[in-house]
């Protein structure tokens, strides 16, 4: 079985890049982001409860996802958050663990989620790294990414768990702050869990 790596850390800390690194190196990443949105799209459970949840506008005439809707209905509205993410997040945990099933054979195998905690998908992975950055970089980031406003980036910030409980839940923090350089970090990382190995499946068991 493979060894599971939880990629989380908040918006615009840079989980895409890391991940995009380990994908270079070798080892597949679920982008529950991406998958997410997939699953949105096709399973008819989602459609009806975000319809009932939001109202039909949710999606548009084609079928397609209406984003920016939904996204003003959650964000700055915890309550909102959590009932959206009640019903999407289930169905990802289950396409994860068909995922992660398909792809036993691999050593290490990846799964990016800003919210990866939140949502209850801890279990699902062997060793959680968070990625990290101060909160401006996040911010400027994310801004300039999303061709976004501060406030929006900010409600999305607060729709997320702090970087401090995210840290203490985590077993390895990859630094990305502009500063520090990010490849040696990936490598280490690489590295302790090839070590690592025996030990990490048979706790697992
Ligand atoms: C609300 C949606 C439609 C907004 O789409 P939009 O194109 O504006 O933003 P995008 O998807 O690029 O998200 C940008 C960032 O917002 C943050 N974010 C997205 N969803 C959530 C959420 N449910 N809770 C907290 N933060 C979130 C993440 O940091 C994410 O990477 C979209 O994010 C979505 O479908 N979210 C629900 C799926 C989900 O929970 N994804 C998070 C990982 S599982
Ligand atoms: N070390 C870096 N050097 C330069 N640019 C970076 C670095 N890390 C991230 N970025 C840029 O910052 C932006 C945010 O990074 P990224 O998309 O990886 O964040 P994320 O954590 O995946 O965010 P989200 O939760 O929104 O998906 C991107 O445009 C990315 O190219």
């Amino acid at each position: 079985m493979a060894i599971k790596i939880g990629i989380t850390g908040g918006i615009g800390s840079g989980k895409s890049v890391v991940s995009r690194l380990l994908g270079i190196m070798g080892i597949p990443v679920y982008i529950s982001d991406i998958e997410a949105k997939r699953i949105t799209q096709t399973d008819p459970v989602i459609r009806r409860g975000l319809c009932d949840l939001v109202g039909q506008d949710v999606f548009l005439q084609g079928g397609e996802l209406n984003r920016s809707l939904l996204a003003s209905y959650m964000f700055g509205h915890q309550d909102h958050v959590r009932k959206v993410n009640e019903i999407i997040h289930p169905q990802v945990k289950e396409d994860f663990r068909q995922w992660a099933a398909r792809l036993k054979s691999e050593l290490l195998v990846g799964m990016e989620s800003a919210i990866l905690v939140e949502a209850g998908f801890k279990d699902e992975v062997d060793f959680l790294v968070m990625v990290y950055a101060p909160l401006e970089v996040r911010v400027e980031r994310a801004v300039k990414r999303d061709c976004s406003s501060r406030e929006l980036v900010m409600k999305r910030i607060e729709a997320q768990m702090s970087d401090e409980v995210k840290r203490s839940h985590a077993d390895f923090v990859i630094v990305n702050d502009d500063e520090t350089p990010l490849i040696p970090q990936v490598l280490e990382l690489i590295s302790l869990l090839s070590k690592n190995n025996h030990y990490l499946c048979s706790a697992k068991k």
